[in-house]
């Protein structure tokens, strides 16, 4: 650690977003300080994505082995639960961030441990984990990267029972017999996959249908897979209360009359930002609330004006944008880019798809979803391109009979959808549910980001007998367009 307190930048959360401001503005030649209350990484790193991916993916592998003839033969055995769990502990490196904090060190970016309040204009306070207060100044930014935590909602009895949130359902170290999960949102729905891949009795409760803002497809294809993987899936109902039970389990009174039972109970219904005791409120800002930025992540008052001439920046879950990593690191790399401009005195455009803008976040967000079937989707489903005014036409094609996807599993089951813009005949939407699709999602993003027209995607010629020759079939079902 550097005894400096004088920097160009100061990010606090070293989250993946914080980490790769930092690295930005550091490549710019801004000299930069990151601040992490926990572990550098943050969320995904520990108890979020990685964790989680490595808890669905020994299954995952499984299922498809077993889709296989000839692999399925020699598959036999059932899921060693144990193994996996050691895999996710190399995975979240026993939750310790030696190797990131190495890689700080290499990036020239100094680190500051504790917890940072914004004390002043371009101003921040870290309290140690001594107790030790450090202040530090930044010349040119203050970045928030501060994350996202798990709401609990305002059930009778729920704050009180103690419930499993995300982080307790990633880092889990003796699996449940029995698991309720409330939320059928990502999470909710991942990790139904893995703990019902564990072998865990699974309830999955939902107030409406599962993966609320996907295409409907999605959400019901994941209801028909996670019900054929054993667990129990409660749609279109409210949870009314809350409980321990004498042996310290969870019971849980749902709107319907029933009450479900288990070991567990995981909260997944959303997230709230990371901003609560950020003493951000002496520059007119909610604490607690979610932080609206313009697109190069320069904080906005509610006059929709940067905060106290644009010093201040958020990138990642914080500013509410796109909860997604990737999503997070494309917002700090503008924000990084721009915060080093800004510093030199270059001028920073926020017109749309420009060096320092995040305007993907608008319009191409990709996500997968990494359930049985996995959910990959990128930008507008029909539904929402209909509200936003678009004329649309949808076109859907059954994955399954694609030739390479014959090939991939026997039986293959997936649905694919394209939604067109028909005045300027470009794709504003995809989305693919079944095995594997996560990989295809790519294409479609590209496709959608550079607006690519149909008549042109046609010459995009997808590779025979892989799955993506979906695409070819999407096309074709749309009919080549005219010259
Ligand atoms: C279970 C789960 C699975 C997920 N899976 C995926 C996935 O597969 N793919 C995907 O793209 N996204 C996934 N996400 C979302 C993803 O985890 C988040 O979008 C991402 O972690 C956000 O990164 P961030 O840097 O904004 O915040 P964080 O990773 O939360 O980092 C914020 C950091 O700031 C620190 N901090 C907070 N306040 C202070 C303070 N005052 N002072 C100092 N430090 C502070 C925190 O300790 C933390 O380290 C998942 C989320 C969950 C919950
Ligand atoms: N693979 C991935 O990309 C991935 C995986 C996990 C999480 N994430 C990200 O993490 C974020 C958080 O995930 P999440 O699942 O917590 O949020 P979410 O917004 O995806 O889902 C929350 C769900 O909880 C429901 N809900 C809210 N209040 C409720 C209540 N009182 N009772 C019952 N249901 C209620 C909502 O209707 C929704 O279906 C997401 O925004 C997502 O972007 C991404």
């Amino acid at each position: 650690m550097s005894a400096a307190t004088e920097y160009d930048v100061i990010v606090i959360g070293a989250g993946t977003v914080g980490e790769n401001v930092a690295d930005r503005a550091a490549q710019g030649g801004m000299r930069t300080v990151i601040v992490e209350a926990e572990l550098v990484g943050g969320e995904c790193s520990y108890w979020a994505c990685i964790p989680s991916k490595t808890l669905l993916r020994s299954a995952a592998a499984l299922r498809a082995a077993q889709r296989v003839g000839g692999a399925r033969e020699a598959v036999t055995g059932p899921l060693d639960v144990a193994a996996v769990l050691r895999r996710r502990d190399y995975m979240t490196s026993d939750w310790t961030d030696d190797g990131q904090v190495k890689w700080l060190d290499g990036a020239g970016i100094d680190l500051v441990r504790g917890w940072a309040t914004v004390s002043g204009p371009r101003e921040v306070t870290v309290t140690g984990p001594d107790g030790a207060t450090t202040v530090l100044t930044a010349r040119h930014a203050v970045a928030v990267c501060t994350g996202s935590a798990a709401v609990l909602p305002d059930i009778p009895g729920l704050r009180d029972s103690e419930p499993w949130t995300s982080r307790d359902a990633t880092s889990v170290q003796r699996v449940p017999v029995s698991l309720a999960i409330l939320g059928g949102g990502t999470v909710g729905t991942e990790m139904a996959t893995a703990y019902a891949g564990f072998g865990t009795e699974v309830h999955l409760i939902a107030r409406s249908g599962l993966l609320g803002g996907a295409e409907p497809f999605a959400g019901e294809r994941v209801t028909a897979g996670l019900k054929e993987l054993g667990a129990h899936v409660h749609l279109g109902v409210t949870t009314e209360s809350v409980e321990r039970t004498d042996d310290d389990g969870f019971r849980i009174r749902l709107g319907d009359g029933s009450v479900v039972e288990t070991d567990e109970l995981l909260v997944a219904t959303g997230r709230l930002p990371r901003t609560s005791g950020l003493g951000l409120e002496a520059f007119g800002l909610e604490d607690g609330g979610w932080l609206t930025v313009d697109d190069s992540m320069r904080v906005l008052d509610a006059a929709g004006e940067p905060v106290d001439g644009g010093w201040l920046y958020a990138a990642g879950d914080v500013n509410h944008r796109a909860l997604l990593t990737h999503q997070g690191k494309y917002q700090a790399r503008a924000a990084g880019d721009a915060i080093a401009a800004r510093a030199k005195g270059r001028e920073v455009s926020l017109a749309p798809w420009g060096a320092f803008v995040a305007t993907a976040d608008h319009q191409a967000v990709p996500q997968v979803t990494f359930t049985e079937p996995e959910v990959a989707s990128v930008g507008l489903t029909a539904a929402a391109a209909d509200k936003a005014g678009y004329r649309i036409r949808v076109v859907d094609y059954p994955i399954g009979s694609v030739s390479g996807a014959y090939v991939l599993a026997d039986d293959y089951d997936g649905m694919a959808r394209m939604v067109v813009d028909e005045d300027r005949g470009v794709v504003l939407g995809a989305t693919f549910v079944g095995q594997d699709v996560g990989e295809l999602l790519h294409s479609a993003t590209i496709a959608i980001v550079g607006e690519v027209p149909l008549q042109r995607l046609w010459h995009a010629v997808p590779s025979y007998p892989t799955v993506s020759e979906v695409w070819l079939r999407l096309l074709e079902t749309y009919g080549r367009p005219a010259e």
